[in-house]
């Protein structure tokens, strides 16, 4: 059994009044294995932010069924979802959704708040992250006070803390400069390294190099994939932007 299965999943969105119908995905269908990092790439309007709701349960797709270790994200009820999202996903966004009034290190504690814990328990957990991350000296602060590539490893570290069977994000580079994207994607590949599985979609060809398998969305399916094999990130990034250029030009697979 996967960790993720995505089956002919597909999203027409219906204007309020009825009046017109915009199919972003036609019939998606692939699957992840526990372990792997995966990044999603397409054209703008090629549908990945419907993917990642869809996945993240924050949307329903118009027909298909995701299953997460085997269970349909179609069969939880609304009220259980909230504490299924926070115990079997991570989330990290390009505009990091950190809480402005809170320190990181409160940002980080937030889904373990929610979930009841004790202090000493989330203190346990934050160190060896923190750690990791590169934030120990840094958890006092509050988000205006550190960079964005700070704030996005805080992001990281609020994602992680629950050990998720997932982490998903969405352009998690996107408002980085190109050092603190390149630590970020760093980042990814040594926690991925850790096991932890990774789902991240991105414009950035250098990005997605760091992962071990890229699929490439066009008109609303599965169109491509890459796997790494025994690629290096260089190879990877040649392998990928020449895959962007069939796909923007049309060609065949
Ligand atoms: N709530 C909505 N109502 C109607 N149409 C929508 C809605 N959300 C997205 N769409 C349409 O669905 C299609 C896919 O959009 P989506 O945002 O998933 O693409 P994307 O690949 O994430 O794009 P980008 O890379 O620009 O973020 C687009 O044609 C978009 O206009």
């Amino acid at each position: 059994m996967s960790l993720l299965d995505v089956k002919n999943v597909k999203k027409i969105y219906t204007t309020r009044f009825g009046g017109s119908q915009v199919q972003a995905l036609s019939d998606v269908t692939f699957s992840i294995e526990s372990g792997e990092f995966v990044a999603i790439m397409g054209e703008s309007g090629s549908g990945k932010t419907t993917l990642l709701n869809i996945l993240a349960s924050l949307d329903k797709p118009t027909g298909g069924k995701v299953y997460l270790k085997g269970r349909d994200l179609g069969s939880i009820r609304d009220r259980e979802m909230a504490a299924f999202r926070r115990q079997n996903l991570g989330f990290v966004f390009q505009d990091f959704n950190l809480l402005d009034t809170f320190s990181l290190e409160d940002n980080i504690y937030l889904p373990l708040v929610l979930a009841g814990k004790k202090y000493e328990e989330m203190n346990r957990k934050l160190e060896p992250i923190a750690q990791k991350l590169g934030i120990t000296e840094l958890l006092k602060k509050f988000p205006y006070e550190v960079s964005g590539g700070q704030k996005q490893r805080a992001a990281v570290a609020r994602a992680l803390i629950t050990k998720p069977q997932l982490i998903l994000a969405d352009e998690p580079t996107g408002a980085l400069d190109s050092r603190a994207s390149d630590d970020l994607m760093e980042l990814f590949t040594q926690i991925n390294q850790d096991g932890q599985t990774i789902l991240m979609v991105t414009h950035s060809v250098k990005a997605a190099s760091n992962a071990n398998r890229v699929l490439f969305i066009k008109d609303g399916e599965v169109f491509h994939q890459i796997y790494r094999g025994n690629l290096t990130n260089e190879e990877m990034y040649q392998k990928i932007a020449a895959s962007l250029t069939v796909l923007t030009t049309g060609g065949d697979r």
